[in-house]
């Protein structure tokens, strides 16, 4: 059976510390807003931004046999672990609370990685993540302001974020994300290239 909205809701939040739902609700809001700017689903996003991090306190042993036993990515057990959690929290979402739409069910798993050729929803809910309101990094104005006009040039500010980040960290970067953020650059070079179309008729 499939919890309404409000059930959901705290079905969800009673998996994280009230400091990671307070987030879950700046990505919930702000997931709707760029949903609206940018036209896609409001609802969608909505329901992704609720169920993004679900899985983010589980147990690492729990996430990993999730992946091994439903033959999920494995190469994500290859990296950090803290990308486990979009690939679990999609499996959750569809297994435990019945989400069924494909598009909700692909912006929650690749939320923090990216991956190639990114949905619309897939955008938004990734770069809710980046700007909600609570977060607070160097760079995150700037992703704020670009993302007032450019859904890909804000996602790609955020992607650049975390790879500069974690390079400073000598960390090791999934390698999909450096594949999204080469992506974005293509997908903007694309669009500046239809648009003089459209300005040269
Ligand atoms: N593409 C990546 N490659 C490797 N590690 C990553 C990548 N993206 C995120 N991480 C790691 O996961 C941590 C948490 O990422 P994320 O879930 O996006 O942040 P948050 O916990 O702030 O929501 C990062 O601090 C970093 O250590």
């Amino acid at each position: 059976m499939s919890l309404n909205r409000d059930e959901l809701i705290k079905a969800v939040s009673e998996q994280m510390p009230p400091q990671r739902w307070k987030h879950t609700e700046g990505v919930m809001q702000t997931a709707v807003v760029l949903a609206e700017r940018f036209g896609a689903d409001p609802v969608k996003a909505d329901l992704a931004a609720i169920l993004h991090d679900v899985a983010k306190y589980w147990p690492v042993k729990e996430m990993e046999k999730i992946i091994r036993e439903n033959n999920l990515n494995q190469d994500l057990l290859l990296h950090d672990k803290q990308l486990w959690h979009s690939e679990v929290g999609a499996f959750v979402a569809e297994h435990d609370y019945k989400v069924t739409d494909p598009e909700v069910l692909s912006a929650i798993k690749w939320h923090t990685s990216g991956r190639v050729g990114m949905s619309l929803l897939d955008k938004v809910v990734c770069l809710a993540d980046y700007m909600e309101p609570g977060r607070d990094f160097p760079g995150v104005d700037r992703i704020r302001e670009l993302a007032e006009h450019s859904l890909e040039e804000a996602l790609l500010a955020g992607f650049d974020g975390t790879i500069t980040h974690l390079v400073s960290q000598r960390k090791v970067i999934y390698p999909l994300t450096i594949f999204t953020r080469n992506d974005l650059i293509e997908q903007i070079k694309l669009m500046g290239k239809s648009n003089t179309f459209k300005i040269g008729g």
